[in-house]
């Protein structure tokens, strides 16, 4: 019998982070298996997973709810044959709604079960991602059995309580952790994860009427009226008049995914002058998220980025330099000038790293 854990976030929420700690400390004597979504079109997250030995099937052809039914039905069906391993992680796109997910797997004939789903809740951002994004952040905190602040390390106790009364207005039932992740034992941290089964039997079933329309929905629309529980009850009203088919949306029109391949040589300076606009400037749209890997003075740097934050981590060579931003309204022009224009710190670069060559 496999088990499904589904560990799911809002983009930069520290999925891959809580990923590694479960891996190491929690699964450490199974055999596992992850299947990663991530939204875009280049693989960041695979290199330190195969590091540790776990098999990884991407798929950057598109989000999970976007090819839900079909290919992700069939990823997962396939890994179950293939593997018969003791439990299947699932990450999905930071973008996905953990309903899509969820169903899909409930769907998946064979030897599985779905265990617990979580979501990681960057404090920080909660309120704003709430307001903002909460067609797919609410939907996360919903359909969560256990829901796990990150970045609470680094916050006061009242932006905290405030995170949590926003996640308990919605969703009553599933724990939430509010002690750092590190400071946790593998029984604390499982014992938070173990609660399963909210709000499964929900997802299960098969129609439903809609309260505002009246329509009865096929299977696919059955979960829209959970999953907007009255909160703007007027909009939903409004959006449902006009577009039958369409009070709901993908991932895909809310949100796009910019990526590039670099062959490009780094400083850190210009690396991280780079980064921190990503992070804190408006200049390039609405940037929610940006990774990558690229080349730098016999080095090779790893990077990250989320509203207002950033990190830079020096990493070995990678096969390629890669990149990828994601966000809604994104300047590609921009972008392409902000990474791989010919200001004047990368020019230098250039020089120095030809200069070597030469020598
Ligand atoms: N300070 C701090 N940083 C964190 C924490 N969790 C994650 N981060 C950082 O946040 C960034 C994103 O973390 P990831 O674990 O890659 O997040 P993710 O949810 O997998 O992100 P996606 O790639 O968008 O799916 C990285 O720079 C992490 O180091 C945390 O608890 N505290």
């Amino acid at each position: 019998m496999t088990e499904v854990t589904i560990i799911s976030g809002f983009l930069g929420a520290g999925k891959t982070t809580l990923i590694k700690k479960l891996l190491k400390e929690v699964y450490d004597d199974e055999q596992v298996v992850l299947i990663e979504n991530e939204f875009g079109e280049i693989g960041i997250d695979g290199g330190f997973l195969q590091d540790a030995g776990v098999e990884i099937t991407e798929m950057n052809s598109g989000c999970i709810c976007c090819s839900l039914s079909g290919d992700f039905a069939k990823a997962l069906q396939q890994v179950l044959e293939q593997f018969h391993p003791d439990r299947i992680i699932i990450e999905p796109s930071g973008v996905g709604k953990l309903s899509d997910v969820k169903r899909a797997v409930l769907n998946v004939t064979g030897d599985l079960k779905l265990g617990s789903s979580c979501t990681v809740v960057d404090v920080q951002k909660c309120a704003m991602y709430s307001k903002n994004f909460g067609e797919f952040f609410n939907n996360q905190i919903e359909h969560a059995d256990a829901l796990l602040l990150s970045r609470t390390q680094h916050a006061d106790a009242d932006l905290t309580q405030a995170c949590v009364e926003t996640l308990r207005a919605l969703n009553a039932e599933a724990p939430i952790v509010t002690t750092p992740w590190d400071q946790l034992s593998r029984e604390e941290i499982t014992r938070a994860m173990m609660h399963t089964g909210v709000l499964r039997k929900e997802l299960m079933e098969e129609e439903a009427v809609c309260e505002v329309c009246g329509h009865v929905h096929d299977h696919d629309h059955a979960h829209h009226h959970h999953d907007h529980h009255g909160h703007e009850a007027g909009d939903d009203a409004h959006a449902h008049h006009h577009h039958h088919h369409h009070h709901d949306h993908d991932a895909d029109e809310v949100f796009t995914s910019w990526g590039r391949e670099t062959m490009r040589v780094y400083t850190r300076a210009a690396l991280e002058e780079i980064v921190r606009s990503l992070a804190q400037k408006a200049d390039y749209g609405t940037i929610l998220r940006a990774k990558g890997m690229v080349q730098g003075e016999g080095t090779w740097y790893y990077f990250d980025v989320t509203p207002q934050e950033y990190e830079i981590r020096e990493g070995a060579p990678a096969y390629a330099g890669r990149y990828c931003v994601i966000g809604s309204q994104l300047k590609e022009d921009a972008l392409t000038e902000l990474f791989e224009g010919a200001h004047s710190a990368d020019a230098k670069t250039d020089d120095a790293a030809f200069t070597i060559e030469v020598d």
